[in-house]
């Protein structure tokens, strides 16, 4: 597990390791400079031409200490320090003092000159509003480098880019690589701003772990590595039952696919037993395609009877892929939130009539706190929520945990960068895996489906975010395969079971 930080988090982290830990903020700084260092080593050479724009603030003082470490190895920067020299903060004054001792000029107006690689230390985490003015003409300057080829080094992260949102303030350096110090900062991972890191490194400058339970930082992610200490093992003296018992509610009349695609990838993903409950109209193709599933089929209204016996049946439900909005599609939907306590995981036309029926909001809310999984892209979320797209979208972590708790459910906001909200103070999960060919018909079935069949076994928090990770991991193992133009949802179920595979073996290489 990765944690991911605001600027706030990063300063109060900054602020422990100095006042309590005595640490001094110039040693920090040092080792920020040589994280750099790190990072751009195997490019330099004597010949190398080299800018530095330098801010007036921490960030700055990154980039004059970097000088001074060039200079020690003979290597040459051109340094312009952009800004009012009078507002320099301490550290990038004590920077700027020691190069003067050193004799290494710093210039305060960027020249007209050529270089190999530019290095954007103007702003770090420190940014607080829009950049205008001589900072957006040193962002525009590196810019045009870069489009002329200059290898663009962002420390901290690109210039303009905000450090919590991930959105341009004004304008914004584009890097070819962002040297993240100490934490990823939700900018790095959240639209535009990851477009604009280039590729993007986490370097440890010491500063010694501080986050406790009820005070964690406000984002997490998955590394590969994570999953297998999560997923779970699987007994070798279980049976079908053992598995999980899932019951998927899917499919209406013309939209047999989703509960086939979702219904295949509960039992890919290692899921016992499905009972599938569809439209007439899909028996035949469930039945030729999916033999291993149960199945119910109504033709005109449910029986009821029928519908209670296999929610009492099963261990995990699985709503709404497919179902329509009809009356049926809402019959389903009353009984399934009528016994309040099944875990459930509810996807697509589910959430729009739950957004759409207040007696459905009403049966919500009176479920057992923490047993449903929703799964909204971000027109779904905004019906659920009743709020504007652009208002969500100006905060979307902040709305998805207000409704979680609301709701009383977890709730995993499907978009190119997918979170996931627990309804009590746990930390966003933030997805790193995936990618744009997973915005394909179907996908968000086979979302619903991983995320189901893990809810069986795993916390459900848990299984929420890891169904997250292992839907973009197997995306991204499809895109590789079919490119993104040409990927199926298909494709990405087929990858998951490739994945599980994979991690099986990994864990029986390991005992
Ligand atoms: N000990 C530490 O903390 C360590 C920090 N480290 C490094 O420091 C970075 C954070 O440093 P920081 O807090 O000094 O902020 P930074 O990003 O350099 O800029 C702040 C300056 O910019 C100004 N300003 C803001 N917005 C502006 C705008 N739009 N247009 C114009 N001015 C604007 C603002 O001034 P003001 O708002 O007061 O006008 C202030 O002067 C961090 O990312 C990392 O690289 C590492 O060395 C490790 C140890
Ligand atoms: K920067």
């Amino acid at each position: 597990m990765e944690y991911i930080v605001t600027s706030k988090e990063m300063r109060e982290c900054d602020m422990t390791a100095i006042k309590d830990c005595g640490i001094p903020a110039m040693v920090l700084m040092e080792r920020a400079a040589l994280s750099v260092f790190s990072e751009i080593e195997a490019f330099l050479s004597e010949t190398i031409r080299i800018a530095i724009f330098a801010g007036c603030g921490n960030n700055g003082g990154d980039g004059l200490a970097l000088a001074r470490l060039l200079a020690e190895k003979g290597i040459h920067a051109d340094i312009f320090l952009i800004g009012n020299t009078e507002k320099l903060s301490m550290e990038c004054g004590s920077q700027l003092s020691i190069l003067k001792q050193l004799g290494i000029t710093v210039n305060s107006k960027s020249a007209k000159a050529e270089y190999d690689m530019v290095v954007d230390c103007l702003f770090g985490t420190g940014l607080t509003r829009e950049i205008t003015g001589i900072y957006e003409e040193a962002v525009r300057a590196i810019n045009c480098y870069g489009e002329k080829g200059s290898r663009v080094i962002a420390v901290d992260i690109p210039s303009g880019v905000c450090a919590d949102s991930g959105k341009i303030l004004g304008c914004a350096v584009k890097a070819e690589l962002t040297v993240a110090l100490q934490y990823g900062k939700a900018g790095h991972y959240l639209y535009p701003g990851k477009m604009l890191c280039g590729h993007t490194v986490v370097h440890n400058i010491g500063i010694p772990e501080s986050f406790k339970s009820g005070k964690e930082p406000s984002f997490f992610s998955y590394r590969e590595e994570d999953i297998h200490g999560i997923l779970p093992e699987r007994a070798a003296f279980g049976n079908k039952g053992t598995f999980g018992r899932i019951l998927l509610v899917a499919g209406s009349r013309d939209m047999a696919g989703a509960a086939l695609l979702c219904g295949k990838t509960i039992l890919r993903s290692g899921a016992g037993m499905l009972k599938i409950i569809t439209a007439a109209e899909n028996r035949d193709l469930i039945l030729r395609e999916l033999p291993e599933a149960m199945i119910y089929t109504y033709e005109g209204k449910p029986e009821e009877e029928k519908v209670r016996q296999s929610i009492a049946w099963a261990d995990v439900i699985v709503a709404g892929c497919g179902i329509s909005t009809d009356e049926n599609a809402e019959l389903l939907m009353e009984m399934i939130l009528e016994q309040g306590e099944k875990r459930a995981v509810i996807d697509a036309d589910g959430l729009n009539l739950i957004a759409r029926e207040g007696s459905l909001q009403e049966k919500l809310l009176k479920y057992q706190k923490g047993r449903v999984i929703l799964t909204p892209h971000p027109g779904e979320f905004i019906r659920l929520a009743g709020i504007s797209m652009n208002t969500y979208k100006e905060n979307p972590a902040f709305y998805l945990k207000k409704l979680a708790k609301e709701y009383g459910c977890v709730i995993a906001g499907k978009d190119a960068v997918t979170l996931v909200a627990s309804p009590d103070e746990r930390m966003v999960y933030l997805n790193r895996t995936g990618n744009d060919g997973m915005a394909t018909a179907g996908s968000g079935d086979v979302l619903a489906g991983v995320i189901g069949a893990l809810s069986a076994s795993l916390e459900y928090f848990q299984a929420a975010c890891c169904g997250v990770f292992l839907h973009g991991l197997a995306g991204d193992m499809a895109a590789e395969k079919q490119g993104k133009r040409g990927m199926l949802a298909s494709d990405i179920s087929a990858e998951l079971k490739e994945l599980l595979k994979e991690e099986t073996a990994e864990r029986e290489k390991r005992i």
